[in-house]
């Protein structure tokens, strides 16, 4: 899968809310996350406009935990979805949530550049799937995450689930 095929997100859940990567969010941050075409890979750019400033010229860090949390979820979900030889958007969804997000903050995060986010599975795979994902700012190693996210029924969250 490449760039220009659809996103993870418009495949699996097109109505998806997520602040963060909810396609049909009207004023959210549209992550959109694809397949590198080494398979191992899933990867996301985003460039963070002006009004994500935290330091003068630097980007809010709460806005880089959004990035890395989304789209490591969906790596996890697309990880879930190719283990079980099918594409994102067949039935029955799957679906995780965040249950630890880990994240070093490496070095100062640009405002206006091109963001890389480069993520993978680590380890053994259950209901519970660790996430390893890099953030770059051109060659640059700005920050490293490492989470947790746990496959869930959204039919048993009841009414936490609907949102
Ligand atoms: C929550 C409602 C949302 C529902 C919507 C679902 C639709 C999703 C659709 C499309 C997604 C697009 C949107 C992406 C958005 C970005 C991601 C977010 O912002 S998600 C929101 C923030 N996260 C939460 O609110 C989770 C709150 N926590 C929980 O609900 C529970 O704690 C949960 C489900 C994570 C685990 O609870 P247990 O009772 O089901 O399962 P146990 O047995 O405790 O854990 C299972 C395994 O996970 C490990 N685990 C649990 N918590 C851990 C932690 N904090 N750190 C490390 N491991 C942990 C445990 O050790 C266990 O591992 P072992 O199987 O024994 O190896």
């Amino acid at each position: 899968m490449t760039s220009d095929s659809p996103a993870i997100q418009d495949l699996a859940h097109a109505e998806g809310i997520c602040y963060g990567c909810g396609p049909a969010h009207p004023t959210g941050l549209h992550i959109k996350s694809h397949w590198h075409e080494d398979g191992v890979h899933v990867v996301a750019r985003f460039t963070p406009s002006d009004e994500f400033v935290g330091w003068p010229g630097l980007l809010y860090g709460g806005l880089l935990a959004m990035l890395v949390d989304c789209h490591s979820n969906w790596t996890a979900m697309a990880y879930h979805y190719r283990a079980q030889g099918r594409a994102p958007g067949t039935l029955p969804a799957i679906h995780c949530v965040t249950a630890h997000l880990g994240l070093d903050y490496v070095k100062p995060t640009p405002l206006g550049r091109a963001l890389t986010l480069t993520a993978r599975v680590e380890g053994e795979v259950a209901r519970k799937t660790r996430v390893l994902c890099e953030v770059h700012a051109g060659d640059v190693l700005t920050a490293r995450g490492d989470s947790i996210f746990v496959q869930v029924d959204v039919d048993k969250l009841g009414s936490a689930a609907q949102a």
